[in-house]
């Protein structure tokens, strides 16, 4: 049955898939934040100190704190221009801004939203958000992003620094840390939006308040939010069913049990902040897949968002 837009405040659950390489990865978020690396400033702060002893001394020492210095001076430069170089070649399009999601607040997103459209596809595990995304790609050419898919080519890369990180996330249930995920959706977006698309549906996130705060902040503010409302007794029958040939680890009655909690807890609330903002689009889960499926193009009809 189909349920309007929401924009009370009292939606109550019933009860939250990516598709390219990640060289954010590489470059932007591991060092600083999954792994806790020595601070370089530390190190800083001690040679400077021993430098302001050095000048102290005499004038000679200074001299020969200077030359101490050259090299390594001269190799951050040379890093500085590498990674300029490496910054500017990694895009077609400039990026506005790099994503940091520890700095957000200074930062510029990436897209207007008058660049790209992009609907958050949303709701409990099994409440049909890949079936629906794949029907709205072959009528209106969407391009679907799914954000546990592409967690899982991550999970799958030979030699991914964050593979078993994924992996053990995703058989808890819990929320990947958000700079993995907004990385690999920041690659997929860019990628696709130089070959000229424009609309994406994004399912399966943001499932956690930080990552949309930040993907909103960093990359693009979302147009719309479609929210799958469905009851966990239809969702575990589903999750149960596909497991049979999923091959997913978290398809199993103890990781199906941690993720309807995690959705409940974690995710519910971010479904609804967006409907206070007056852009959740509530379809029930529960009727035949084309039925759903009348029912989400009507509504995406009714908001132009579709003709
Ligand atoms: N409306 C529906 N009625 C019956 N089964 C459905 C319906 N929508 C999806 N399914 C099935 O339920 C399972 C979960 O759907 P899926 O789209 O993978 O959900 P999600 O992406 O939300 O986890 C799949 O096996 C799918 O074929
Ligand atoms: O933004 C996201 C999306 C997914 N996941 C993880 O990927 C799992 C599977 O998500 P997916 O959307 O593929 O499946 P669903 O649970 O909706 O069936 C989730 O339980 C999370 O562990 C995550 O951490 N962050």
């Amino acid at each position: 049955m189909l349920r309007t837009a929401v924009r009370s405040t009292t939606l109550r659950p019933l009860s939250l898939r990516l598709t390219t390489s990640s060289s954010v990865l590489a470059h932007q978020f591991k060092p600083a934040r999954f792994y806790s690396t020595p601070s370089s400033s530390g190190n800083n702060n001690k040679n400077s100190k021993t430098d302001t002893t050095n000048e102290n001394k005499s004038t000679s020492g200074k001299e020969e704190g200077h030359s101490k210095h050259f090299y390594p001076l001269l190799f951050l430069g040379l890093a500085a221009v590498g990674a300029t170089y490496f910054s500017l070649n990694s895009t077609s399009k400039p990026p506005k801004a790099a994503v940091d999601p520890q700095h957000h607040s200074v930062q510029k997103a990436l897209y207007s939203p008058s660049e790209v459209d992009v609907i958050f596809v949303l709701g409990g595990p099994g409440s049909g958000k890949g079936t629906q995304c794949a029907k709205l790609v072959s009528q209106y050419g969407f391009v679907h992003l799914s954000a546990g898919d592409l967690l899982r080519a991550e999970q799958n890369k030979p030699g991914s620094e964050v593979g078993e990180l994924i992996k053990n996330y995703i058989k808890e249930g819990l929320i990947v840390p958000q700079e993995i995920t907004i990385g690999l959706l920041k690659d997929a977006i860019v990628e696709n939006f130089n070959k000229g698309n424009k609309k994406f549906l994004i399912d399966g996130f943001p499932r956690k308040m930080d990552q949309a705060v930040s993907f909103e902040q960093l990359i693009v503010q979302s147009k719309s939010v479609l929210y799958f409302e469905c009851t966990e007794k239809i969702m575990l029958d589903r999750l149960l069913e596909r497991g049979k040939t999923s091959g997913r680890i978290d398809d199993n009655v103890e990781s199906i049990k941690k993720r309807f909690r995690t959705f409940t807890d974690t995710s519910y609330p971010v479904i609804e902040k967006f409907n206070e903002e007056g852009k959740v689009i509530k379809v029930f889960c529960g009727d035949p897949v084309d039925k759903v499926y009348s029912h989400v193009v009507d509504e995406l009809k009714k908001r132009s968002i579709v003709e």
